[in-house]
């Protein structure tokens, strides 16, 4: 059964470090280069989680809203995909994107069907933005700062509220491309790629967790899944990245709407793929 897994063995490093071609990106070569995002939604096929693929399809379209990034990122892949593909580390640049388009607009948790059910049942005081790691108080509990609990009640991660805290993300409305990226390679960038950027004070990876950075969770339940998804996500965005020119039909549009404290991603927001040259 072919799950859209990269094929083991064989690899074609003689075609320098661009990414191989996989089933389900092929899928949308053969649709002409021209797909409704919907269309990327393969999961059927494929092995990845719904978060995960929307978590993809939002770093793509902010590639769209953004297509000055693409040439430093197609120099990242260049020369350190290989590397990549051996480690699965690596690629600091296409990380720190993912990550900062993951800052400004958040998915959703993993939720099993049964506790989401409850979620929007019992949920009833909570603001209208995206919240993770929900938990359910079984009895009463006042924390140090004197926060209360009463029985019953949900305590939630409020995401985007973190995420724009200036403290943790200086300047945080702004989407600053490599924020994360270590100093080292942002130096050896152009001064043209530096201008502007909003900097961290230390660099981080998508996969960190911290009190600052939940989109993963935290503790002892953060995601385990979280090394695979980020590894996975840099292979579609390669692919995506080093074969295609995107664009979004229509900039206007609207790319999502919020079911309770969830964004879902519009279905009918048109993305034009063009196959780059071959050299
Ligand atoms: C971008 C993609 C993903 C995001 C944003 C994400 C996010 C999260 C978050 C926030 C939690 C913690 C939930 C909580 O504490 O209430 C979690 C838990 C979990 N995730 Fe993911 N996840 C992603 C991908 C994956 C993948 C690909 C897998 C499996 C291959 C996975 C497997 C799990 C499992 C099993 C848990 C439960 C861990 C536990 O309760 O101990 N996740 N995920």
């Amino acid at each position: 059964m072919d799950h859209g897994i990269p094929p083991s063995g064989e690899s074609s490093h003689s075609a320098a470090a661009c990414p191989r071609d996989y089933g389900n990106l092929v899928w949308l070569h053969s649709c002409s280069c021209r797909s409704r995002f919907s269309s990327f939604h393969l999961t059927r096929r494929s092995i990845l989680t719904d978060v995960h693929d929307q978590a993809i399809t939002i770093a793509l379209q902010d590639l769209c809203l953004h297509p000055e990034y693409l040439e430093p990122l197609r120099q990242d892949i260049d020369n350190h995909y290989l590397d990549f593909e051996h480690t699965a580390q690596g690629l600091p640049l296409l990380d720190s994107f993912i990550k900062e388009s993951a800052r400004l607009t958040p998915t959703e948790a993993c939720m099993p069907p049964f506790l989401f059910v409850l979620f929007v049942t019992r949920l009833t005081n909570i603001t209208r933005q995206t919240v993770s790691t929900r938990r359910y108080a079984v009895e009463s509990h006042t924390f140090s700062d004197g926060t209360r609990l009463i029985r019953g009640d949900w305590a939630c991660t409020p995401l985007i509220a973190i995420n724009k805290i200036p403290e943790y993300y200086p300047n945080p409305e702004q989407f600053s491309r490599f924020r994360f990226a270590p100093p080292e390679v942002l130096e050896s960038r152009s001064k043209i790629d530096q201008e502007g950027l909003a900097k961290q004070d230390t660099p981080s990876k998508l996969v960190d967790t911290d009190h600052k950075w939940l989109m993963f969770g935290t503790g002892k339940q953060a995601c385990p899944g979280r090394f695979y998804a980020a590894a996975a996500a840099k292979v579609i965005m390669s692919q995506m990245i080093s074969k295609y020119d995107m664009r979004m039909v229509d900039k206007t549009a609207k790319r999502w709407w919020s079911l309770r404290s969830t964004i879902v991603l519009r279905e009918d927001l048109m993305v034009a793929f063009t196959c780059r040259a071959k050299n």
